[in-house]
């Protein structure tokens, strides 16, 4: 595959073309006026080639996107920028970058890798002790009634001794499954492939998974195969008092049908950090008091962001002098 990367030895400005925006964005910006000249596709509504044109950008100059969730990154996109070499998105997730399209035309992608896996392993296990133990509800209750009103909800329940399906035992799934031994649970996992150092019980199917867990974890990515891998069956074998965490991608479950089976009682609880059409959530949930929502937030630390950045904007400078880029560990 033909090079297509050309080495700036001028002091020009490269052009860094903006999907998304990335949270790290003012930072980036702020620090290194000096080395780019930020192209904010995000911030117009235009198709990129007329976003390029009124910005007199010849799409050939293009050799570097800087991404994140928030945008796609379309065959289209990639089709039109024959120089484009480097696609940096500051997510571990890739699902929004034609990946097909990138290794056709030699488009090299770097994510955030495992960077993030111990911080949405915390806000998995956070959601799931909220879930059981109903924290927000009750904080609900004390804003409203004060701590004295009789607290009418259903008894918590111990996470001591749940037995705990994970499905995707990469970096994430691991560092849940970590976390949970503590609390002396009974791990079990789904994976594309049974992994060979891992002593817990695996299983191919997810049903077959449900029906064995009293929490199901998703962590897994998504892609063809796992959307939609929790189905209104998984739902129904995990049960009645089960729980669905999920820290991965909305579209990893049947939203629609996780709606009706959180409202007809077909599962116990459900602790969401990300939704089948974000920024939308399903108004349903709103009032249910075994369901903890939080904004795609499970990677917004303070530590994680400061690592973010640190490896994207060192990424886009081993690109721009041609040096090897610093692959971080990957998250499966
Ligand atoms: O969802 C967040 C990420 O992919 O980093």
């Amino acid at each position: 595959m033909a090079n297509k990367h050309k080495h700036n030895d001028n002091k020009e400005l490269q052009t860094l073309l903006v999907f998304g925006p990335p949270v790290i964005l003012p930072t980036l910006e702020a620090r290194n006026l000096h080395k780019y000249r930020f192209l904010k596709a995000f911030s117009s509504q235009l198709p990129l080639h007329q976003f390029l044109n009124m910005q007199n950008v010849d799409p050939s100059s293009i050799q570097a996107i800087l991404c994140n969730p928030l945008q796609q990154v379309s065959a289209d996109v990639i089709r039109l920028l024959p120089s484009l070499s480097i696609i940096v998105t500051n997510s571990v997730g890739t699902e929004h970058i034609d990946l097909s399209e990138c290794s056709r035309h030699g488009v090299q992608v770097v994510s955030a890798g495992a960077l993030f896996a111990e911080d949405v392993a915390d806000m998995a296990v956070g959601l799931l002790i909220d879930v059981m133990w109903k924290i927000s509800a009750a904080d609900r209750h004390v804003r409203k009634w004060g701590p004295s009103k009789p607290f009418n909800l259903s008894l918590g329940s111990k996470l001591e001794g749940k037995r705990v399906g994970i499905v995707g035992l990469g970096r994430i799934g691991g560092e849940v499954a970590k976390r949970l031994e503590a609390f002396d649970c009974r791990i079990m996992y789904h994976s594309r492939n049974k992994k060979p150092f891992v002593s817990y019980p695996f299983y191919s199917n997810v049903v077959e998974l449900a029906g064995k867990s009293d929490v199901l974890v998703l962590c897994c990515a998504l892609n063809e195969q796992t959307r939609h891998i929790i189905t209104k069956e998984v739902m129904l074998a995990l049960g009645k008092d089960g729980v669905i965490i999920n820290v991965g991608r909305g579209a990893l479950i049947d939203e629609k049908e996780l709606v009706w089976c959180l409202m007809e009682g077909e599962i116990g609880g459900a602790g969401l950090d990300v939704f089948e059409n974000e920024p939308n959530v399903p108004k349903e949930l709103f009032v249910l008091d075994n369901v903890v929502l939080t904004p795609h937030a499970a990677v917004d630390t303070q530590e994680s962001t400061n690592k973010i950045y640190e490896h994207v904007a060192a990424s886009l400078e081993a690109f721009f002098l041609s040096k090897p880029q610093i692959v971080p560990a990957m998250n499966d």
